[in-house]
């Protein structure tokens, strides 16, 4: 299923859109696997009612690796979003071949190549997420056939150090156009913060808080569940 419909439709259930990642690394706190497989969490995720899985195949900094990224895809219903640092058509190609339901395009990164590759991965029937961290970011994922835009809570370029604020996502969100997907992601630890996410976007990223609870299918239901 694509990214997008799943969204719609956990939507129309009055579920809370949660695209949950499984991370394997954070350049903030290390280790976030802990021995953990990550297929049972990705099992774990579907049974908290998830709308989506994000995976990050980066292996510098985050540790992820793309044959696991491939493992995912087809071991799950769900759609599966593969988060890297794209700079190549190659990589969408293999995003695709590898059964993947979307694929992070950072605006940022491409600059004036960003629609060039969202309609590339768009042809190969990938969803795209066009992620934006500032106004001069969103003009450029305007000028796109994106299906999807993400505003990312944290700066990318500080490489998790910092915190991230979803008050980024509600500074921004009168500049989303409203025929896209909206997504708030990184930075959402709490109910609360989830509350003000979804206050603006239509679904919100979510993986730290997720990785480090003690009852992960708990914690991850109560925000698919909760009444905001
Ligand atoms: O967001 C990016 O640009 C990115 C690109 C490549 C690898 C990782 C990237 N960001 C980190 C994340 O994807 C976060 O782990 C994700 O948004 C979840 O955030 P959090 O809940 O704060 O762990």
């Amino acid at each position: 299923m694509r990214m997008t419909n799943s969204i719609i439709k956990t939507k129309n259930k009055n579920l809370n859109p949660i695209i949950a990642e499984i991370k394997v690394h954070s350049p903030k706190y290390g280790d976030m696997l802990k021995g953990r497989d990550e297929l049972n969490i990705l099992k774990i995720y579907e049974n908290a009612g998830a709308a989506g899985i994000s995976y990050i195949t980066d292996k510098k900094y985050f540790n992820g690796n793309f044959d696991m990224f491939k493992k995912i895809c087809t071991s799950s219903e769900l759609p599966v979003l593969r988060k890297d640092f794209i700079t190549s058509k190659d990589e969408i190609e293999k995003t695709a071949e590898a059964e993947g339901g979307a694929i992070l395009i950072i605006a940022r990164l491409l600059k004036d190549k960003t629609a060039e590759f969202v309609d590339y991965a768009l042809e190969h029937g990938l969803d795209t997420l066009v992620e934006v961290h500032n106004k001069e970011e969103i003009d450029i994922a305007k000028d796109t056939n994106t299906t999807m835009i993400g505003v990312n809570n944290r700066d990318i370029s500080k490489l998790e150090l910092d915190d991230g604020t979803v008050s980024l996502t509600e500074q921004l969100s009168d500049l989303i156009p409203k025929n896209v997907i909206f997504v708030s992601e990184s930075g959402i630890g709490s109910i609360d913060d989830l509350r003000l996410a979804l206050r603006y976007a239509d679904a919100a990223l979510i993986g730290t808080s997720f990785m480090k609870a003690k009852n992960m299918e708990e914690f991850v239901k109560s925000f698919v569940e909760a009444k905001l």
